[in-house]
């Protein structure tokens, strides 16, 4: 049997001190995907986090035939994708492409440098239906042929002529955005993408692309327009910060109590979530780089409704943390998650610990204030994994929170992070 990893957390202690927000894994992914874009030269990547989806994404890399090196201690990635133009190595097999959902973010770089593509999975959080038609039904448009072959659960992907095109999402997806926008860099003509993502993250890959010579226009309105050059140059990029990693962070000086400063945190891309904390009774002053968060123990936490939408909303991936964070609060406290059709794993699992959670569908009402007792929970995903974290911070006894594997999917040294902050938590391998 193999070892897993477990976050073993015992509540009671509020938090305060320093921490470091890491870079963000929804921008560093989509640009280690577009870093195989350029035919010559290394990529720089600087702030990268040091998470399992980042070492996924590395392994992918290198599988179709880029060099990487991971300078861990420096945080600093440097590809080079020269000898990427083997046709016969443009495939993300399953056994690493489905443990992340950034694996999609490589079809572009494959068409572009061989010509095609064969993706045998794409993993990511299990939250219900995930789908990708946008992304394919989008390539399509740009020229490529699309074919799924059911037998065995592939999708081949033939792009040996791509050209702009116009481009419609019908809900702005994220991954979607950036890899139209990926897909469209480097093919002659002009693509319109409507209803385009407006994730800081998307303006942060946009940004790293227009350094390596692509041209586009309207990141941020909704409305891109990308016009086709005929190569991209490696550059030197340092990771915006994560807004979710921060997020989480504030929350759970909130649940806790204290305060804390959050170095590299910007309150602007907390978007909702800020007005949302502060109506509950958290406190925040932007200070340069560095955001402080502050919450009185002695007062009680106000419960809240939220509706996840796309940013500025909400944002889904805040949703675990807040639902932990609502069962402190005392009244009932409203959650609708509006993008995601199964994401309420976690609901159960604070239910254990004492928590008292309704859901119907897509709606959740957490009635607060619960005393929080530890318990074995199980982290269905990244998020719930995080939440359970913070709810263990407040909980009288022993949490258990595993598989870790999830956790670390997405947060770097997130033990180790929370106990520079006095919170009593460790990862552990059992085997
Ligand atoms: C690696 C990464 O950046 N992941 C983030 C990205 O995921 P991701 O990019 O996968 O999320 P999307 O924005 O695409 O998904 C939003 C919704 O649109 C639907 N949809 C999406 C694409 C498609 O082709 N068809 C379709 O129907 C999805 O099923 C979902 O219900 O944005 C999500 C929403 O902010 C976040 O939770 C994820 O952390
Ligand atoms: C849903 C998430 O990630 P992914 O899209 O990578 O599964 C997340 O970051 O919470």
């Amino acid at each position: 049997m193999g070892q897993e990893v477990r976050y073993r957390v015992r509540g009671g202690r509020p938090l305060s001190g320093t921490a470091f927000i890491q870079g963000a894994k929804n921008a560093v992914l989509p640009m280690i995907g577009a870093a195989l874009l350029a035919a010559k030269g290394r990529t720089v990547l600087r702030n990268v986090p040091v998470i399992e989806d980042v070492y996924r994404a590395l392994e992918l890399a290198e599988h179709v035939g880029a060099k990487v090196a991971f300078h861990e201690a420096e945080r600093t990635v440097v590809i080079d994708a020269s000898g990427l133009n083997d046709p016969e190595l443009a495939v993300l097999p399953a056994e690493i492409a489905a443990r992340f959902r950034g694996s999609v973010l490589f079809v572009p770089a494959l068409m572009h440098r061989t010509g095609r593509a064969r993706i045998e999975g794409v993993g990511g959080c299990n939250l219900g239906s995930r789908n990708l038609d946008f992304h394919y039904r989008g390539f399509a448009r740009l020229g490529a042929e699309v074919t799924e072959d059911p037998e065995r659960n592939h999708i081949n992907v033939e792009a040996s002529r791509l050209r702009g095109g116009r481009l419609y999402l019908d809900t702005p997806s994220h991954t979607g955005t950036e890899n139209l926008i990926m897909a469209a860099v480097l093919a002659p003509g002009t693509t319109v993408i409507e209803h385009a993502a407006l994730e800081p993250e998307v303006l942060d890959v946009i940004a790293f692309l227009s350094a390596m010579g692509a041209k586009i226009s309207g990141g941020g309105t909704g409305l891109i327009t990308v016009e086709g050059v005929e190569e991209l140059t490696a550059v030197e990029h340092t990771i915006m910060s994560d807004r979710i990693d921060a997020g989480v962070f504030a929350m759970t000086v909130a649940a806790t109590g204290g305060e804390v400063s959050l170095v590299g945190a910007n309150l602007d891309h907390l978007g909702v979530a800020r007005w949302k904390l502060e109506q509950m009774g958290v406190g925040f002053s932007q200070e340069g780089a560095v955001l402080h968060v502050q919450r009185d123990p002695s007062v009680p936490l106000r419960p809240i409704n939220a509706v996840t939408s796309p940013f500025p909303g909400f944002a889904t991936d805040l949703q675990s943390p807040l639902m932990a964070l609502a069962t402190l609060a005392e009244g009932e406290s409203y959650i609708h998650e509006a993008i995601y059709d199964g994401r309420f794993a976690l609901a159960d699992e604070l239910n254990k610990m004492g928590a008292k959670i309704e859901v119907e569908g897509t709606r959740a009402i957490v009635h607060g204030s619960t005393n929080l007792r530890g318990a074995e929970v199980i982290a269905h995903d990244l998020r719930t994994g995080a939440a359970l974290v913070l709810a263990g911070l407040v909980a009288e006894g022993e949490t258990i929170v595993a598989p870790g594997y999830l956790v670390d999917r997405g947060h770097a040294q997130f033990a180790q992070r929370l106990a520079t902050l006095g919170g009593d938590v460790e990862r552990v391998t059992v085997s």
